[in-house]
């Protein structure tokens, strides 16, 4: 049994992640939570121009720096300026434009001084105030970004703000690393679909539509192959079409040690690399990792909740570097704080399904109500966590804090 900080590493070690070769242009509108695959470089200065930031006039500092309520500055109004307009006057000494926020400052002024610390008498207008300083409320050209220089790097997850710096630099075309096509078989002659009648004995194959849905939250174009009942030669030829197709096939079921338990026997038979038989986690022991020449194999444990926690383990951070991720593929824990008593036998490092709360200035875990059975996928829904008891400790008390991994 490795151990699962060993396992995640030998894991992301195996990845290739994606290259200049696994992209494609996507319209800006479709690019959220996609990953941009090269640098972006603008050819427009932000501010495009120099421009106003408030309502009020466009001046010349050297006019107005003595202003005062009692000896206001009268300067004669030569245009006015709304946004989108190319100012035609330039304002000489005395003068000043009528300027909005985010309109173009005329030739000449410098400075603006806000509505409110001006009077406006017809085409005059009376300046109460002094500005602070020379240049101010004028925002420059080029002073967020010069034409030219990285806009946006490589690697970036789009979301919003992306999304919006893309819009405004006119790139309606985004280069981004393409999904990861993840193929899912569910194995099991005990298998039916939610939609077949339920013979005695037989169990619905949940794992093929909670392991669809985290991939393609992940960002991934989930390809499920369905179910395949416990015959060699029908998972054998699953599985190489499988690993033909996908970058990553995702099977649940037949890895432990039962007369029917396929898996690793077919891997082997089909030339992989088998690099992980099990690992010391609890639920998800039996994880069989194995590499062909294109794709990246995971048997995941049948029983549902070993299923979800060896992919939230193992698989996700697998899929964030293959997807191209530059860094911070590996789970993140939170420190909290047990509100129950948890307890795990020891020998390997337990998860126990839960809520995580920030309440009061700290995170607080609660385990799920009901058997942490790893057979049990009832009182896995609701629960955003996972609480962590190491190896080697069989409690964590009441007010200790432990190690919670959000899902
Ligand atoms: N003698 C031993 N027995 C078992 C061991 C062991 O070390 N020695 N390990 C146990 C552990 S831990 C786990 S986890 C399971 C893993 O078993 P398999 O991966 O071989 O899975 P199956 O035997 O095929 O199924 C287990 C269980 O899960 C149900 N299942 C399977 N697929 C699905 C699915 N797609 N959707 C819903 N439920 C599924 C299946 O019906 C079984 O009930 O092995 C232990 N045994
Ligand atoms: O590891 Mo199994 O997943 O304990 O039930
Ligand atoms: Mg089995």
């Amino acid at each position: 049994m490795v151990p699962a900080k060993q396992a995640e590493e030998l894991i992301l070690n195996l990845v290739q992640p994606f290259n200049i070769q696994d992209v494609e242009d996507v319209d800006l509108r479709s690019v959220r939570d996609r990953i941009l695959a090269v640098s972006v470089t603008s050819h427009l200065d932000f501010p495009h121009w120099d421009n106003s930031a408030m309502d009020g006039y466009a001046v010349r500092f050297e006019d107005v720096k003595s202003a005062s309520a009692e000896k206001p500055v009268v300067l004669e109004i030569v245009e006015e300026i709304p946004a989108g307009y190319q100012p035609q006057r330039s304002v000489k000494p005395g003068q000043a434009a009528r300027i909005l926020t985010g309109s173009v400052m005329p030739e000449g002024a410098d400075t603006i001084v806000i509505q409110e610390e001006t009077k406006r008498e017809d085409e005059q207008v009376l300046i109460l105030k002094p500005p602070i300083e020379p240049q101010a409320f004028v925002r420059h050209r080029g002073a967020f970004y010069q034409a030219g220089a990285p806009l946006l790097s490589a690697g970036l997850v789009l979301k919003a703000p992306e999304i919006a710096v893309l819009a405004a630099a006119q790139c309606s075309q985004v280069r981004v690393y393409r999904r990861p096509r993840v193929a899912i078989l569910s194995t099991g002659s005990e298998l039916v679909t939610p939609d077949q009648p339920l013979q005695p004995g037989q169990i619905v194959d949940s794992n093929q539509y909670a392991l669809a849905a985290l991939v393609e939250q992940m960002g991934g174009e989930a390809i499920p192959l369905g179910i395949v009942a416990d015959q060699p030669e029908a998972l054998k030829r699953t599985i190489a079409d499988a690993v033909a197709i996908a970058d990553v096939v995702l099977s649940s079921g037949g890895v432990s040690v039962g007369d029917y338990d396929y898996v690793d026997r077919i891997l082997a038979e089909l030339g992989a690399q088998i690099h992980i038989r099990a690992v010391a986690i609890k639920p998800g022991k039996p994880l069989t990792v194995a590499t062909f020449p294109k794709a990246l194999y995971f048997g995941l444990p049948g029983n549902p909740v070993s299923a979800l926690v060896t992919f939230w383990r193992f698989v996700q951070p697998a899929l964030k570097k293959l997807s191209g991720l530059p860094q911070g593929w590996e789970p993140t824990f939170v420190q909290a704080i047990a509100q129950q008593d948890l307890r795990s036998d020891g020998k390997r490092e337990s998860y126990l399904w839960g809520q995580l709360h920030w309440v009061n200035d700290s995170y607080e875990f609660t385990i799920a109500t009901g058997s942490s059975s790893s057979g049990n996928l009832i009182n896995l829904a609701g629960t955003n966590s996972l609480g962590v008891i190491p190896i080697g400790q069989t409690q964590i008390m009441a007010g200790e804090s432990l190690q919670v991994l959000q899902i």
